[in-house]
């Protein structure tokens, strides 16, 4: 696993500081909220970070300038593209939960190896948003001034790699309103068959490896 930490102060971050343990009774985590573009991975987590109480970065802010200027011109990232951009967000999550802060980051996360990087911040879930092809487009379309342009769709389904039944999180539908899916996944986050995550205490023993009703 990549252990390399050098680039997490490189690029400035938009966040907001969450209250210690989330502003909940229980042990901080970290959720990305994951997806390709336009599925809506910024607009729900930050709402979700709110109503949470945690912490919040945006997934883009870590990329580096020559990252963004490729995705602007059209061309897709590739895996030495993204793992230094990989490695920022799992160390911010990483200090953020070293000093006792649930954190919730968008970040695209598109293969499982990303995905495995991340889990070594410690105890990471992962909301996967889901929808059409039609309407991830309309969505890219209806947003003005992003650098991800309708074009990239394509190559983000490409690469994505579903969240898997023995991953840690779930996938949620992105048609309802940005609200209400946020009502979903604070639903789903607590159910008590939710599988662990890779760093969290394997203590609940009775936790099933798989699920099958939110995929
Ligand atoms: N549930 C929703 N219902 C209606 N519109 C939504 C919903 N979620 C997001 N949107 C809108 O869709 C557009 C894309 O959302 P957003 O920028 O949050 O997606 P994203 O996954 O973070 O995109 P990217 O990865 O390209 O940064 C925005 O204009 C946003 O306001
Ligand atoms: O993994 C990737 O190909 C990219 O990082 C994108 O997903 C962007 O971060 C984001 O979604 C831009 O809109």
């Amino acid at each position: 696993m990549d252990t390399d930490v050098t680039e997490t102060e490189m690029f400035s971050t938009q966040t907001t500081n969450g209250t210690p343990g989330g502003g909940a009774d229980r042990a901080p985590r970290a959720i990305v909220v994951m997806g390709v573009a336009g599925s809506g991975k910024t607009t729900v987590a930050a709402l979700l970070a709110g109503r949470l109480g945690a912490s919040f970065a945006e997934g883009d802010d870590f990329h580096s300038p020559a990252n963004v200027a490729k995705m602007a011109a059209g061309r897709p990232l590739d895996d030495d593209d993204r793992w230094p951009w990989l490695r920022g967000i799992r160390d911010w999550f990483a200090k953020e939960l070293s000093e006792g802060r649930s954190a919730v980051v968008p970040c695209s996360a598109l293969r499982r190896g990303y995905r495995e990087l991340l889990e070594t911040a410690g105890d990471v879930r992962f909301v996967h948003l889901t929808g059409s092809h039609d309407l991830l487009r309309a969505r890219i379309q209806g947003r003005a001034g992003h650098f991800m342009k309708p074009e990239m769709l394509d190559s983000q389904l490409a690469a994505l790699e579903p969240l898997q039944d023995d991953e840690a999180g779930f996938a949620v539908d992105i048609t309802p309103r940005p609200d209400q899916i946020v009502d979903d996944i604070l639903r789903l986050l607590d159910r008590p068959d939710a599988p662990p995550a890779a760093g969290s205490d394997p203590e609940p023993t009775t936790v099933p490896t798989t699920e099958s009703e939110d995929r």
